[in-house]
């Protein structure tokens, strides 16, 4: 039995504090939606302090300099649609380089199992060390099915980035995907009885995109 990948609390307080206006009930989609950018990056400039970095020299206007820069795998990027979208415009701000994918997942109302509707990932997804983005870990049904997805293309470093998460998905996630570590920046309370987490913040692919 593998042991089991933590999960991360982002606990900085820029990150709690665009949290708090996040989940209020008053902020606008434009708010929304710029806070989910900014609250994502700041949550991956924290995630990627795993990345390695290697040693090299080069020549200042004064004198060459011992730098380190990135090494290692190449990032990337994969968008739970619709509401995952919006983590990646953040998160590319700090790493432009990142490939991007999407896979468009919507959870039935009924059921609430995951439907699979689209699916487009980088070629080389196995070789990349990849960040799944979706504000939302629910039931978790979602981050299972997208890790299934990635997996079956090969891919072995996979980090889970949710804006909140319910302890549902999060036992969801360890008891099929061990090896995920999960990063939040809140972990709440419970589901409700239609699969909502408590308190939450809503319904984030409508509060992003102001539909419904
Ligand atoms: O953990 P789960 O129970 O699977 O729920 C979480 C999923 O629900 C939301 O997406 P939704 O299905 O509303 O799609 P949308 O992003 O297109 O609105 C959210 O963005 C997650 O993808
Ligand atoms: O609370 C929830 C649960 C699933 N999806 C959301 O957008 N919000
Ligand atoms: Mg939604």
């Amino acid at each position: 039995m593998p042991d089991t990948a933590p999960v991360t609390v982002i606990d900085h307080p820029l990150v709690q504090h665009k949290l708090a206006i996040l989940r209020d009930k008053n902020t606008d989609v434009r708010s929304f939606r710029d806070l989910c950018r900014e609250i994502s990056m700041l949550m991956a400039f924290e995630a990627m302090r795993h990345l390695p970095l290697e040693e090299v020299t080069v020549e200042t206007p004064v004198a060459p300099a011992r730098v380190r820069r990135l090494s290692g795998k190449k990032l990337a990027l994969i968008a739970i649609l619709r509401a995952g979208l919006v983590m990646v415009d953040g998160i590319l701000t700090l790493v432009p380089a990142a490939r991007v994918g999407h896979i468009g997942l919507y959870r039935d109302p009924q059921t609430l199992a995951p439907v699979q509707y689209y699916n487009k990932l980088p070629s080389d997804v196995a070789e990349r060390d990849v960040f799944l983005l979706d504000p939302m870990l629910a039931t978790g049904g979602s981050a299972v099915a997208a890790v299934s997805i990635l997996k079956g293309l090969g891919a072995k470093a996979i980090r889970l980035l949710c804006i909140l998460g319910a302890p549902e998905g999060i036992a969801a996630v360890h008891e099929a995907h061990p090896d995920v570590e999960i990063i939040l920046a809140a972990q709440d309370e419970r589901l409700n009885e239609h699969g909502y987490i408590v308190p939450g913040l809503g319904d984030a692919g409508d509060r992003i995109y102001g539909t419904r």
